[in-house]
């Protein structure tokens, strides 16, 4: 159990509770993903169906003149493969995952227990270098990727997963090094783990005074985002924050009201074997606890039901589509949004739903097909140059779910908290300026703006859309809508409506359990 000297109740907790919590998460979807996009991830860990099988151990017999088979990965090498990966070329761990987890056709508890390596080592790597830069004197940076990432993975089963058994994740480690390496190199790892393992105060955050580097140490966040969001939302929140940001979300999707209601999807589920409930935040939501992932459903198949943040559907309320309207998505794809709005305009009116990516595109037209939504047409061009392609101040409402750093969902992409910087952030919000400059020339008098990110970031979020609204005339053309949030359930969004300015909407992750998101809502006169 980790020590740490915090007067928190929140970093008192056991990190074997915490791990418990995370591991469990395991059993449920790391991402809001379709079948296109992610394998399966369901499963337990030590009794990893290939280790049982001896797939670690010797090659497999050559039968007749066939060559022999090579030998299948085990869940933990395919989880060290994805971390090299990642740790090499700062590759996105979810796609990395998904490319490997479908290539290595590992059973079910296996496909879990990599994913929970994967996103576990990711998400508390600066704890776990911290303690191993204590044991290894030449420092981790000399250590070649596949041992530096074996030792992470090792020491993320050892400290955070109770489930899994200190002498199996010691000898796997061992057994994997020797693969790897030489005889040698399994001594060294066993070396390395055991002695972390004789020292637990060597987690113990450090003794200061100093919050945030008490709360980067215990829940793994950089120390520069950590003081950011401070000054922002206090030290209360932050601890709060970052701790959600290690916790799996819950199975979540939404229904498509024109083929069902969520009343019979509920049903549905049910009788197929899964738990779904109303969602607490939007009135179309679905969620489940135990669920894998929705996308793998009949009902997804015959698209009465989307995969989609609860957060997100939150936007909705801000443009409240009616049948008829016209509307624009500037920044559409994979088109969660745009699909949504269709959906609550019944499929009649006009839907433009913009990517500046053409095979991206392709997904929205994909997930209109799937759902029956022929209102929806889509563009392919640059949202900074929208107006050249559509007229100008003659759409309903004009959507601008920009591009951002996506701090609101860490706890879905964990490498964002490493790969990020303050320059990206500085950077992105530039950006996030010209777009919501140029999406207000499409709205008509007396239309709306809405302004969306996944993210919890001031300079990109509140930042922008009162820059905007100081530019010359803007305050008197736009005013700051707060009416939307009246369909919002207080009882679950309470701290999000009361940090809130107005007319904007902050949902950070430990709010309600869903992704951090922010959304304005601007009124044209
Ligand atoms: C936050 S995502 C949108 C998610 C989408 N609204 C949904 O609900 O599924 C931002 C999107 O903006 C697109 N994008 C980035 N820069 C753009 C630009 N200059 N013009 C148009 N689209 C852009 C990206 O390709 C990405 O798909």
């Amino acid at each position: 159990m980790k020590k740490g000297n915090s007067s928190s109740s929140s970093q008192q907790q056991s990190p074997r509770s915490q791990s418990t919590r995370d591991h469990q998460g395991a059993q449920r979807q790391r991402t809001n993903s379709t079948p296109a996009t992610q394998s399966k991830r369901q499963g337990s860990d030590q009794a990893s169906s290939s280790t049982k099988k001896g797939a670690g151990a010797a090659p497999q017999k050559q039968v007749g003149n066939h060559a022999p088979r090579p030998r299948r990965k085990t869940a933990r090498e395919v989880a060290l493969d994805v971390l090299v990966m990642v740790d090499k070329h700062r590759s996105y761990s979810n796609l990395q995952l998904n490319a490997a987890l479908q290539e290595a056709e590992l059973e079910r508890v296996d496909a879990g227990l990599a994913t929970e390596l994967v996103y576990g080592t990711i998400q508390r790597l600066n704890t776990i270098d911290g303690v191993l830069q204590l044991k290894i004197a030449k420092g981790i940076d000399k250590l070649k990727p596949w041992m530096r990432n074996l030792l992470r993975m090792s020491l993320y089963q050892l400290h955070y997963l109770d489930r899994v058994p200190s002498h199996a994740a010691v000898n796997e480690a061992v057994a994997i090094a020797k693969r790897r390496g030489q005889q040698a190199m399994g001594g060294f790892v066993n070396g390395v783990l055991r002695a972390v393992m004789r020292e637990p105060e060597l987690w113990n955050a450090p003794q200061s005074d100093d919050a945030v580097k008490r709360i980067a140490w215990t829940h793994s966040h950089p120390e520069w985002l950590v003081s950011r969001w401070i000054e922002a939302y206090g030290q209360d929140a932050v601890r709060s924050m970052c701790e959600a940001n290690n916790t799996a979300p819950h199975a979540s999707g939404r229904v498509n009201r024109i083929r069902t209601t969520r009343d019979d999807l509920l049903e549905e589920l049910r009788a197929n074997g899964i738990d779904a409930e109303p969602s607490m935040l939007s009135q179309d939501g679905i969620v489940a606890h135990q669920a894998g992932n929705f996308a793998f459903t009949s009902a997804y198949r015959e698209g009465k039901l989307s995969v989609q943040d609860e957060s997100s559907m939150l936007v909705v309320e801000a443009i409240r589509p009616q049948p008829g309207m016209r509307i624009v998505d500037c920044c559409a794809a994979p088109g969660g949004k745009s699909m949504h709005i269709a959906e609550r305009m019944n499929n009649v009116g006009e839907l433009i739903s913009n990517d500046v990516h053409a095979h991206k595109v392709k997904l929205i037209e994909e997930q209109a097909m799937r759902l029956g939504l022929s209102c929806i047409q889509t563009i392919n061009v640059d949202a900074a140059e929208l107006s050249k392609q559509l007229p100008e101040q003659s759409f309903d409402v004009v959507l601008l779910d920009a591009p951002c750093t996506g701090f609101g969902v860490i706890r879905r992409k964990p490498d964002l908290k490493w790969t990020k910087t303050a320059s990206d952030v500085a950077a992105i919000a530039a950006l996030q300026s010209r777009l919501i400059r140029e999406a207000a020339k499409l709205v008509k008098p007396g239309g709306r703006l809405v302004y969306s990110t996944c993210t919890i970031e001031h300079e990109e979020n509140e930042d922008v859309v009162q820059a905007f609204m100081e530019e010359a005339s803007h305050d008197k053309e736009w005013s700051l809508d707060d009416s939307w949030k009246s369909a919002l359930d207080s009882s679950k969004l309470g701290a999000a409506l009361a940090r809130s300015s107005s007319g904007m909407l902050q949902v950070l992750p430990h709010d309600a359990d869903s992704d951090g998101f922010f959304i304005a809502c601007l009124q044209k006169q």
